[in-house]
């Protein structure tokens, strides 16, 4: 079962972000999406978990519901002034069986905890999540995606302001989940880490630059036909740098 595009096309106030994007994402693969700022990463994710509505084309889940799809959103698009605990948010992994708001039950909280000891933060779980850090607060999310069990992952600049401790921990995560055999969809910036983690690379400019082997779409040639994609659109910018930096 594999989450196909069809000439997808999603576009803000009749501006397209994403352009006729086609091609698959294989069952139980981890793939990385790689772009210029501004390329349409996210709202590809967007258009994934059915937030934004396609223009033109289509995204076939091949049978995943929403409740199979877990999506971690960039840090900057989650309220963290909300007044509720770490152990409440890695509870609101279980909404597609508790219900908005429904309570989690004993089972739950068990659940939760047991993710958090995962992520190392078994002694944080009554702590506000105002008070994490962003690597911390990271870890929580993650712990949400373990409480979750979805067969279909999608992480939106997971380590973005994230330590190297940490993002060694997170991306441990990531080589379980593919072990299991659930599919990771990740848009990351660091070229050297997509090739150790991400077998297979979507490098897009708004359209399609690369789609493949992970070696091969990151070469040289790629990027910088990406960079010059994106300058027709765009003043600056950046994209996956060879030497594993955000160039
Ligand atoms: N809510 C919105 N309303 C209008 N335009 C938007 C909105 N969100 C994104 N855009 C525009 O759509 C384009 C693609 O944005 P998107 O956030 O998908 O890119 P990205 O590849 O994820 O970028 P980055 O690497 O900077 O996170 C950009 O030109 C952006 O300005």
């Amino acid at each position: 079962m594999s989450i196909v595009l069809n000439n997808l096309t999603v576009s803000y106030q009749r501006h397209p972000a994403v352009h006729h994007i086609s091609g698959r994402f294989a069952e139980g693969d981890a793939t990385a999406i790689c772009g210029p700022n501004g390329a349409g990463k996210s709202t590809l994710l967007k258009a994934m978990i059915g937030a934004l509505t396609p223009d033109s084309g289509n995204v076939d889940l091949n049978g995943y519901r929403r409740a199979d799809i877990a999506y971690l959103p960039q840090q900057a698009e989650i309220d963290r002034s909300m007044p509720v605990s770490v152990l409440e948010l890695v509870g609101t992994g279980l909404w597609h069986k508790s219900g908005p708001f429904g309570k989690v039950g004993r089972a739950g909280v068990e659940r939760s905890l047991a993710a958090l000891e995962q992520v190392g933060l078994a002694d944080f779980a009554l702590r506000p999540i105002a008070a994490l850090s962003s690597g911390q607060f990271q870890r929580v999310l993650f712990a949400r995606i373990l409480v979750q069990d979805a067969r279909l992952i999608l992480l939106d600049e997971p380590f973005n302001a994230v330590d190297a401790k940490t993002t060694e921990d997170l991306l441990r995560l990531v080589a379980q989940w593919r072990k299991e055999g659930r599919t990771v969809i990740a848009v990351l910036h660091d070229a050297l880490q997509v090739r150790t983690h991400f077998p297979h690379t979507l490098l897009m400019a708004r359209e399609v630059i690369a789609w493949g082997d992970s070696a091969a779409v990151l070469s040289e040639d790629n990027l910088r036909r990406a960079v010059e994609t994106a300058a027709h659109w765009q003043a600056q910018a950046p994209v996956c740098g060879l030497d594993g930096a955000r160039a």
